[in-house]
């Protein structure tokens, strides 16, 4: 379909097409018309093209068959009276593209990255809160959308406080790098762990009912008190989650649920989980006391 939806999708087949044709067209214009018009700019075209979508090394590539088509066409349309000016001029114009080449990957380089840490916690390297309610989202319309269950975990560092105060900062950053860590591991990889904010954390459970989300969530909090015993203090998790099958509910309505259920379990002692099914028409979120 054209023009496509997602400019980031295009197929390296439709790349390639456009980069050709850009350049046939562009070098049978500059040969038609002579010196009696510019078409410098438009030799661009197809590297910016094959740079952009089909990576650094093609850009270099096709910016070498541009130089030498412009070139070709110099010689052709007998425009230069001095080959060797047409040859400067040609070793000029690949630079020139080769220069754009490399400057576009570096502007995309860094693109990429930026993109990566907007969604993304600097320090545990999980998703953020902004990029976590983005796929909460998502999740909760597509098991809606199937007539799925899903689960949420919402947990809380017990004590952590204790662990700064004790060990330092940076040991209190060291517990949270490996709170995402034993999560990644412990868990599935269709799961996801977010770092809400401070030692808060949450995890989307696909297509987990409630007795599949207490099996993973008792896997992981004990897997994570076990990691948490190499720290001073006595840190421990605590842990609230609800499971929802076929959820109608707005995501912060979930999350809320779920943080109410964590400090049920902190008020009662910490180090515990408390998971509950809940049923969209009757959900009644308490507020937090
Ligand atoms: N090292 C470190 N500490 C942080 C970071 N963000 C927040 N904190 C600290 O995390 C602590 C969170 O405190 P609380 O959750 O209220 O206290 P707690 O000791 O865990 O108490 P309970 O949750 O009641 O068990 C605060 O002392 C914050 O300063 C961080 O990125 N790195």
């Amino acid at each position: 379909m054209w023009p496509p939806k997602d400019w980031t999708d295009l197929k390296p087949s439709m790349v390639w097409l456009l980069v050709v044709s850009s350049l046939i067209v562009v070098s049978a214009l500059d040969y038609a018309t002579g010196v009696a018009l510019s078409f410098s700019l438009f030799y661009l075209l197809p590297v910016m093209l094959a740079g952009r979508w089909l990576g650094y090394r093609i850009g270099v590539a096709v910016a070498l068959l541009c130089a030498s088509v412009w070139y070709g066409v110099e010689l052709l349309s007998h425009t230069v009276i001095e080959p060797w000016i047409s040859l400067w001029n040609g070793l000029v114009r690949l630079c020139f593209f080769l220069l754009f080449n490399h400057m576009q990957s570096l502007i995309l380089e860094a693109l990429v990255k930026e993109q990566q840490l907007a969604r993304t916690d600097g320090l545990t390297g999980a998703i953020n809160n902004r990029q976590f309610y983005a796929l909460l989202e998502d999740e909760l319309a597509r098991h809606h959308r199937f007539d799925q269950t899903l689960s949420l975990g919402y947990l809380d560092v017990d004590d952590f406080k204790a662990v700064n105060e004790l060990g330092g900062h940076n040991l209190g950053d060291r517990l949270l790098k490996e709170i995402v860590v034993t999560s990644q591991k412990t868990l599935r990889r269709v799961d996801t762990i977010a770092r809400l904010g401070g030692d808060e954390f949450a995890v989307i459970l696909p297509q987990t009912d409630k007795a599949a989300a207490l099996k993973a969530l008792t896997n992981l909090q004990s897997a994570l008190n076990k990691r948490l015993k190499q720290f001073p203090g006595s840190a421990s998790v605590s842990i609230g989650a609800v499971s929802c099958h076929k959820p109608e509910l707005p995501v912060g309505a979930l999350i809320k649920y779920a943080d109410e259920l964590m400090y049920r379990v902190k008020r009662s002692g910490k180090n515990g989980l408390l998971c509950e099914h809940i049923e969209p028409p009757n959900t009644v979120i308490e507020p937090r006391p």
